[in-house]
Order: C-alpha cells, then sequence, then structure tokens
C-alpha cells in the first residue's frame, strides 16, 4: 500500500472559456485514512478540488492520483454526500442506502442475490447512525438532521475508501449539526476511511479534521496547511477549550487575509 492516499501535483484547472484557472498549482498529498477539510470563502474552488479528487474533471496541467493510481476518469472508489440530502421521496431509507449497491458494478450484477446481505449491511450502519427503527420510514417522515444520516448510510453502503463531504451539515441546526459530527467522528474512527470535508464552518473543521487546508479565491490556490494540534479521542466538550477556540481564531485569520485581498 503506497503512504500516500490524495496525491495532487501542480494541479490547474480551468472550465471551458474562463480566462483564469478556477484552482492554481494545487499541492495536497495525505497519508491513508487522514480526515482532511478544505475551507475557504465561496467560489474559491473547493467543489473544483473535489470534482478533480473523484475525477469528474481532468486537471489541464499536473496530476491527481488516488491510492496510488492516476486519476483518469470517475472514480468508484468514493462515496459522497452533500448539504442537500437528495434523498428519493418514493424510497424508504433502507431502499434509500441500498440504491447505490442497486446501480453501481459490481454490486448491480448480484444485487439480487445478495440482498438480504446487503439488507443486513445497511441496517448496521443505519443502526450506527441512530436510525435504528426507521428503516422503512420515507424521507418526508424523517427530519433533517436523519435525512442527513441516512445520506450518510448510502454514501459508506459500498464501503468506500474515500468519502468526500461538501458542506454535509450545512442546512442543519447547530445542536444537530454537533450530534452529527460526532456520528462522523464514530464512524470514521471505526472504519479509517479517509476523507476530505468542505466547509465554511471553521468549528466544524477543527473538531472533525486532522489537517485543515485554507483555500484563496481567484485563482483558488490553498494559502494554508494547518496540522489539527487537538488530540483524539474529541468530545464534544473540547469546543468549550481555549486551544480550541485558538486554533478557530487562527483558521479564521487566514480566511480574513484571503477575503481581504
Ligand atoms: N461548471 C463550471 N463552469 C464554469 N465555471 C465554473 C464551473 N464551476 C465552477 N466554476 C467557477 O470556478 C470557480 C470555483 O468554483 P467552485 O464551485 O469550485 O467554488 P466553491 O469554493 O465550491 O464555492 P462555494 O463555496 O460557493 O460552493 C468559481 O469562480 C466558479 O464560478
Amino acid at each position: 500500500m503506497s503512504d500516500t492516499f490524495v496525491d495532487f501535483r501542480h494541479v490547474y484547472l480551468a472550465y471551458d472559456g474562463a480566462a483564469e484557472f478556477a484552482v492554481e498549482d494545487i499541492n495536497l498529498q495525505t497519508r491513508p485514512g487522514e480526515f482532511i477539510s478544505i475551507v475557504g470563502p465561496s467560489g474559491c474552488g473547493k467543489s473544483t478540488f473535489m470534482k478533480l479528487a473523484t475525477g469528474l474533471r481532468q486537471p489541464n496541467r499536473g496530476s491527481v492520483s488516488i491510492d496510488g493510481a492516476l486519476v483518469t476518469g470517475p472514480l468508484k472508489i468514493v462515496g459522497m454526500a452533500f448539504q442537500a440530502p437528495t434523498l428519493l421521496p418514493w424510497r424508504t431509507t433502507l431502499e434509500n442506502v441500498l440504491l447505490p449497491l442497486e446501480i453501481v458494478e459490481p454490486y448491480r450484477k448480484n444485487f439480487k442475490q445478495k440482498k438480504a446481505e446487503y439488507t443486513e449491511r445497511a441496517l448496521k450502519l443505519l443502526k450506527t447512525v441512530g436510525l435504528d427503527g426507521y428503516a422503512d420510514k420515507f424521507p418526508w417522515q424523517l427530519s433533517g438532521g436523519m435525512q442527513q444520516r441516512a445520506s450518510i448510510c448510502r454514501a459508506l453502503i459500498h464501503e468506500p475508501k474515500m468519502l468526500l463531504l461538501d458542506e454535509p451539515f450545512g442546512a442543519l441546526d447547530a445542536f444537530t449539526r454537533e450530534e452529527l459530527w460526532c456520528v462522523l467522528r464514530d464512524l470514521w474512527t471505526e472504519r479509517q476511511f479517509n476523507v476530505i470535508l468542505v466547509t465554511h464552518d471553521l468549528r466544524e473543521a477543527a473538531f472533525l479534521a486532522d489537517t485543515i487546508y485554507v483555500m484563496s479565491k481567484r485563482p483558488g490556490r490553498i494559502v494554508a496547511r494547518k496540522e489539527n494540534p487537538l488530540p483524539r479521542p474529541r468530545e464534544l466538550e473540547l469546543t468549550y477549550t481555549d486551544s480550541f477556540n485558538a486554533l478557530v481564531h487562527e483558521l479564521r485569520e487566514h480566511i480574513g487575509r484571503v477575503r481581504n485581498t
């Protein structure tokens, strides 16, 4: 196994017809199992970074490798969750969670034979995120936080090596958001997948990530890399400590600087 999981080398990407690069000279390496977070002002290229990491876009210059292999097209080893949970309203929670296994190879071809095993896997995952007993409910019967828990299960059902989260808790109230930080922390601690979390919430990045990258806008560049000094395991009480606030403050200063330039 390679000791680098995500490997961006001098990556540039301009969208068709754009006069300038959306992201420029991105260099970033993660170790296997690392949890990284990308923060930055709106439009700085965080989603573009995600598209490059999953192979939905190819760089104009430079290279992107994941798990030792050059990325040349969409990757299958990725699970994704976004700000809107995007559950299908006519499917139950369980059916929503099973969806990737029904449509993505190699699961698709033996979905019928393995349905009992997959269902068991999905129910276990739902239990881990606190949705025990909600498998047969429809999305409209769940709160926003519950829907987001289900969408994280859906992102993890095929046991991806990499989980990409784009503002996954942005639409939730502060209490629910913090609950879900703990859900994500526990899943990651248990399963040790690689995480890239894009967020505007500096406290979220400080609570969850091993390493935090700050991006500037136009062109999107990584202007700071901060290794999170806070020890694990992390409990929510940590967010009331001076060391936590100092880290958030330091990140805020970086963001302030890039917004003023
Ligand atoms: N499909 C596209 N075609 C052309 N330009 C694009 C496209 N997607 C993004 N851009 C441009 O690339 C730059 C980076 O956009 P991106 O969506 O990656 O930023 P972001 O940091 O994710 O923004 P936000 O925080 O608002 O979601 C922006 O200037 C945006 O206008």
